[in-house]
């Protein structure tokens, strides 16, 4: 059976990856320090002031001088988009597949390149690059498949019942026009491509924004659309601030929907904003996670520790679906926590561009700082520490950020537990059965990803109860994390989505459009 990538998969991929992905790198950082613009109406624009970005990896790494938007830019993609959408509405639905679809193509031809500058722009280790790229191809492949798998949305209904007239009749899906994609910093490409790839195939034009922390992401997706030959304004790229840029594309009379991914206090700002106004657009926030993971007497415990410890620590903590809150059973969790004190020794932190190492730095130096804080909240307030706690800085450490992977026995009551840190902080409470486990595990505001490693029949029952739109049961591969586009829908209950549709899933797409019933009369 020839190899898949996925984030199951990614735990044991063929030699050939590997060399692949060093030979990339190499080219990567050869060309590191250039100058990117923007890319509005099919064509590169420069900026009038730039980011100088240097890698979490090591803060002497200067990766190149990122356009930064003002409002004229905005101004600029705002129009070119709106002034495109008429002729990307009116083209046919192969059309557009084809072109969403090539933009895949291209992008698998450059993944190990793409992966390449993740790993050095985010910090995220070789196979969460890899990852993070080949999952945007599949972005652009899945929804072009969905689009025509579904007819284009456009169906047939039934002549009125008129004796002597007919009355035929059809519902179709429009697209809406303009629609705004902003994304993270944590799956920059992936979080931009996805959305990007959905509006485009639906036949809205886009203007899409990444993080402030990750610009080269943004651009490298915007190669990617530009040499698969999207007609001009079709898509467009701006980088800088959300208080800059991102307000100004909400704010802006054009937007006509927007997919917002991000924390929950920007997203539900978002979607109060779009509500407003003098009527409603449509907006799309997959927001954060507080995801628990439930262990009850019946686990098996070595399963449990390596998929704990993967969606806990992976990518240092920094996925919205990262596991933050660990319910175990009483009975059980001293044999656990040994269990997982065995793992996290065995985690190597360093520079993730070297293969050994499977965790990076954190993405920044307010991530770095607010690890600090957090660990200093923890210990003042009577948590126990089964592991972990330090910022390192040992050697070419010290010119990064890099920390220790924290696992901490904490008081039940204490504000972390209903707090995203979004680091690698992972909170244990012991409980005295599973229900108590279930209670707590749903008493937060958010509700994106679960887990649980127990019976058959313990099984059943989180499902029957868990309030989380993505669950994962008795799973190594990760606990919570690890979600792919075909594999499993990927959304958030409460407050972490707005929508109640997963990503990647049979409702996602019908989101981007807006119904229009037909009626013609012969
Ligand atoms: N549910 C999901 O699918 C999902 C996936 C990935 C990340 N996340 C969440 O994203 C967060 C981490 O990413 P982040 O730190 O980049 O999030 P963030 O909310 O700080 O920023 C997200 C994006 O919004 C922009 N932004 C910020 N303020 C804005 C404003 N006022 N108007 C318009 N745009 C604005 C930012 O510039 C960025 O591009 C975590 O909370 C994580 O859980 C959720
Ligand atoms: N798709 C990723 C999470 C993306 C959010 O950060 C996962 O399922 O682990």
């Amino acid at each position: 059976m020839s190899f898949r990538l996925t984030y199951a998969t990614m735990f044991n991929p063929p030699e050939a990856m590997h060399e692949r992905f060093e030979a990339a790198m190499k080219t990567v950082r050869a060309a590191l320090g250039s100058r990117h613009a923007l890319f509005i109406d099919g064509a590169d624009r420069d900026a009038s002031h730039h980011a100088d970005r240097v890698s979490p990896i090591d803060t002497d790494m200067h990766l190149g001088d990122f356009a930064l938007a003002n409002a004229f830019d905005v101004e600029a993609a705002m129009a070119a988009a709106q002034a495109a959408f008429p002729a990307w509405r009116a083209t046919p639905t192969t059309e557009r597949a084809r072109l969403v679809r090539r933009i895949g193509d291209v992008m698998e031809e450059r993944v190990y390149e793409i992966a390449a500058a993740l790993t050095l722009e985010v910090g995220k280790n070789r196979m969460e690059a890899l990852g993070e790229a080949q999952e945007t191809v599949d972005f652009f492949r899945h929804y072009a498949d969905d689009f025509e798998g579904a007819g284009g949305y456009d169906r047939v209904l039934p002549d009125d019942p008129l004796d002597g007239v007919k009355s035929h009749n059809r519902s179709t899906m429009r697209p809406y026009g303009v629609w705004a994609v902003i994304a993270p910093f944590n799956f920059p490409l992936a979080l931009a491509g996805g959305p990007v790839a959905a509006a485009l195939v639906t036949g809205n034009t886009v203007v899409v924004k990444c993080a402030s922390d990750t610009p080269w992401a943004g651009r490298l997706l915007a190669d990617c659309v530009r040499d698969a030959g999207l007609p001009p304004g079709v898509f467009n790229y701006l980088s800088g601030s959300g208080a800059d840029v991102g307000e100004a594309m909400v704010g802006d009379r054009r937007t006509a929907g927007i997919t917002f991914t991000g924390s929950v206090p920007v997203g539900m700002e978002l979607v109060r904003k779009m509500a407003g106004g003098t009527y409603p657009r449509p907006c799309i926030a997959e927001m954060g996670g507080k995801n628990a993971c439930i262990v009850t007497g019946s686990a098996d415990l070595d399963r449990a520790a390596t998929g704990i410890v993967r969606s806990a620590y992976g990518m240092g903590g920094q996925k919205c679906s990262a596991l933050s809150r660990l319910y175990v059973d009483e009975n059980i969790t001293d044999v656990l926590i040994e269990k997982l004190q065995q793992q996290m020794a065995g985690v190597c932190i360093g520079d993730p561009c070297l293969r050994e190492n499977w965790l990076g730095p954190v993405v920044n130096r307010r991530a770095y700082d607010a690890y600090a804080d957090y660990v200093g909240q923890l210990r003042d307030d009577g948590a126990t520490f089964l592991s972990g706690g330090r910022q390192l800085t040992d050697g070419d450490l010290a010119r990064g950020y890099y920390v220790e992977p924290v696992l901490a026995e904490a008081p039940v009551g204490h504000s972390l537990w209903k707090h995203e840190m979004f680091l690698p902080i992972l909170m244990l409470h012991r409980v005295s059965g599973r229900d108590e486990a279930m209670r707590l595990a749903n008493d937060s505001e958010m509700g994106l990803t679960a887990g649980i490693y127990g019976s058959n029949e313990d099984v059943a029952w989180f499902h029957d109860n868990i309030e989380a739109g993505v669950t994962y049961a008795n799973r190594a591969q990760g606990a919570t994390t690890g979600a792919w586009p075909g594999y499993q829908p990927f959304g958030g209950w409460k407050g972490s989505g707005s929508t109640g549709k997963a990503i990647a899933s049979f409702y996602y797409l019908a989101q981007y459009m807006r119904e229009q019933s037909r009626t013609v009369v012969e």
